[in-house]
């Protein structure tokens, strides 16, 4: 039975989906050295953001085949190098949405309203009303840096009370912005108008102190800045001194450069700042999304199902999975088949998608592909993880073309593959959308579905020929289940395929070899 570790507080609802399938060891707070040394027993790693999963915890873990994030930021995980051992990583990225947009949306109004402070002095057993006046977020104009899954959220709840928005965010178009009720500026004139600015950026090195001295100083000496995205993406220093010296109003941090949040001139601030220990997520509803999606995750790749929302396996989310699944079987199979072909060292592979296919995702059929062409290699050892870095690491340059004409077929795929002992080249379709049917090899046209065993011939088109073959084949006792020939012109160069029982016995190609009018012969085991 598989073993998985959940090393971070997860609510039961995904302990008990993975209970279903593996052994479940929940050992909460672990050291890194403790982790280390005990990780090379499991199949699967559950975590939240407070395990750091390192390269060097990646390389112990031996086994591992998944790492789960239950949330969204995977800056946790060292992906690449996860990438690297081929295991899977997901995460779940809406689970939490709500959540987090709601934690920003209390912290907006917490700052303005004084709330924590005001509390703590009831508390305390103090009555001041005067010292706790605020101001109305209505009418105000708030600035969303990134409009993504948890700022539109934070957009059309903030629009609701009354405030005006403007946003930032290159990769938006300017009508989805204008759907949610913002107005799109560039990121200099957000900072200059906005009273409020809330983040919902992940850290990246371009995101990595945006706020900083030089941005706070453009800000209005009201402005407030929540932050519930990334810790680092706020220069702390630089926003403690701004606050400090009044040039900016306050700001409330869900997030922190470092966390847990070690010594800071933040704690000694007053009422202008708040602090909350990365509460985004911390709802009942939100840790029971993000512990059932990434549990059923972690069931389905234990299971041998492809995971939905994989973060290093590109372009693999649930609608493209659904959809190309039969396709990348199919490019699957045919790198597999085109690699035993050119045998050697491959250096090129050229993959042609034609049809339908020229105007779906190609990324993960390339991805398949090549996950077909190194397994002759690598056999389990590679996967639709590492597949693009294992070929890049071997040299292997792909080049693709499409071509949307419609031909015999809805969708084809053609790959053909150079190496250091020649070029050889396959075409591949689905029948009936799933059976998969080889429709070209080597330029020759024929017609039959891939088998687990399979011999190629190049050949004469002679009278005689089949009938040496196969006798050929009866005399070393190998059953052939079906056979056809391709061929372009009348006795000109063909193809023979066969279908075959069982593997060929050793040998065999060299005595095939000698048959005369066959120029070469292959085998295949797909
Ligand atoms: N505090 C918490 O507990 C908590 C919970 C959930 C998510 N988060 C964090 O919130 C952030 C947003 O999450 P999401 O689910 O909305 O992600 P998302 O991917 O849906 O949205 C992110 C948006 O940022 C935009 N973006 C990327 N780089 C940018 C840049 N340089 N400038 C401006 N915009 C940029 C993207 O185009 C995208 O629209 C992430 O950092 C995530 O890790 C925190
Ligand atoms: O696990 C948590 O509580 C934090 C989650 C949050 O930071 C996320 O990125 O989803």
């Amino acid at each position: 039975m598989s073993k998985v570790l959940v090393s971070d507080s997860i609510d039961q609802a995904g302990i008990d989906i993975l209970s279903q399938v593996a052994t479940v060891d929940v050992k909460i707070g672990l050291k890194p050295a403790e982790l280390i040394e005990i990780i090379g027993e499991y199949d699967a790693l559950m975590i939240r953001s407070s395990t750091r999963v390192t390269q060097e915890i990646i390389e112990a873990g031996t086994q591992l085949k998944i790492i789960g994030r239950a949330g969204v930021g995977v800056d946790n995980v060292d992906v690449p190098a996860a990438t690297r051992r081929g295991i899977v990583v997901v995460n779940s990225p809406e689970g939490n949405t709500i959540a987090a947009a709601e934690h920003a949306l209390a912290m907006i109004l917490a700052l303005s309203r004084h709330i924590p402070d005001a509390n703590a002095s009831v508390k305390r057993g103090a009555w001041d009303r005067n010292s706790f006046v605020g101001a109305e977020v209505y009418k105000k104009t708030l600035g969303v840096v990134g409009l993504g899954k948890i700022g539109s959220h934070v957009a059309a709840v903030a629009k609701t009370m009354g405030m005006k928005l403007l946003a930032y965010d290159p990769f938006i178009s300017t009508e989805r912005a204008e759907q949610l009720g913002c107005q799109l500026v560039e990121l200099d004139l957000l900072f200059q108008q906005a009273d409020y600015i809330t983040l919902h950026i992940p850290k990246t090195p371009e995101t990595t102190h945006l706020i900083n001295a030089t941005t706070l100083a453009k800000m209005k000496p009201t402005a407030r800045i929540v932050n519930c995205a990334r810790g680092g993406i706020i220069d702390e220093v630089a926003l403690a001194a701004a606050l400090k010296a009044g040039k900016i109003g306050g700001a409330a941090l869900d997030v922190f450069e470092s966390e847990p949040l070690g010594e800071s001139e933040l704690r000694s601030l007053g009422k202008e700042v708040i602090l909350t220990p990365h509460l985004g997520a911390s709802t009942a509803e939100a840790q029971v999304n993000v512990a059932i999606d990434v549990a059923e995750q972690i069931r389905d790749v234990i299971l041998g199902l492809p995971a939905r929302s994989a973060v290093n396996i590109p372009g693999l989310g649930p609608d493209v999975l659904e959809e190309l699944k039969p396709y990348m079987q199919l490019a699957e199979t045919l790198g597999n088949l085109v690699g035993q072909l050119a045998g050697g060292r491959v250096e090129v592979l050229n993959i042609r998608l034609q049809g339908e296919l020229a105007t779906n995702k190609s990324q993960p059929l390339i991805v398949a592909a090549l996950k077909g062409l190194l397994y002759q290699a690598l056999r389990e050892r590679v996967n639709y993880v590492n597949a693009s870095i294992e070929a890049k690491e071997r040299g292997i340059r792909v080049i693709e073309t499409r071509d949307a004409s419609i031909r015999d077929y809805a969708g084809t795929l053609h790959l053909e593959a150079t190496g250091t002992l020649g070029t050889h080249s396959v075409t591949g379709a689905l029948l009936g959308e799933r059976e998969i049917h080889l429709t070209d090899v080597d330029g020759f046209p024929i017609n039959v579905p891939p088998s687990k065993y399979m011999l190629f011939t190049l050949h004469r088109d002679m009278p005689g020929i089949i009938g040496k073959l196969g006798s050929l084949l009866g005399s070393f006792n190998v059953n052939i289940a079906s056979m056809q020939v391709g061929r372009k012109i009348v006795r000109g160069d063909a193809v023979m395929a066969l279908s075959i029982d069982d593997p060929l016995p050793e040998g065999i190609l060299d005595e095939i070899i000698k048959v005369p009018g066959i120029r070469d012969a292959y085998t295949v085991t797909l």
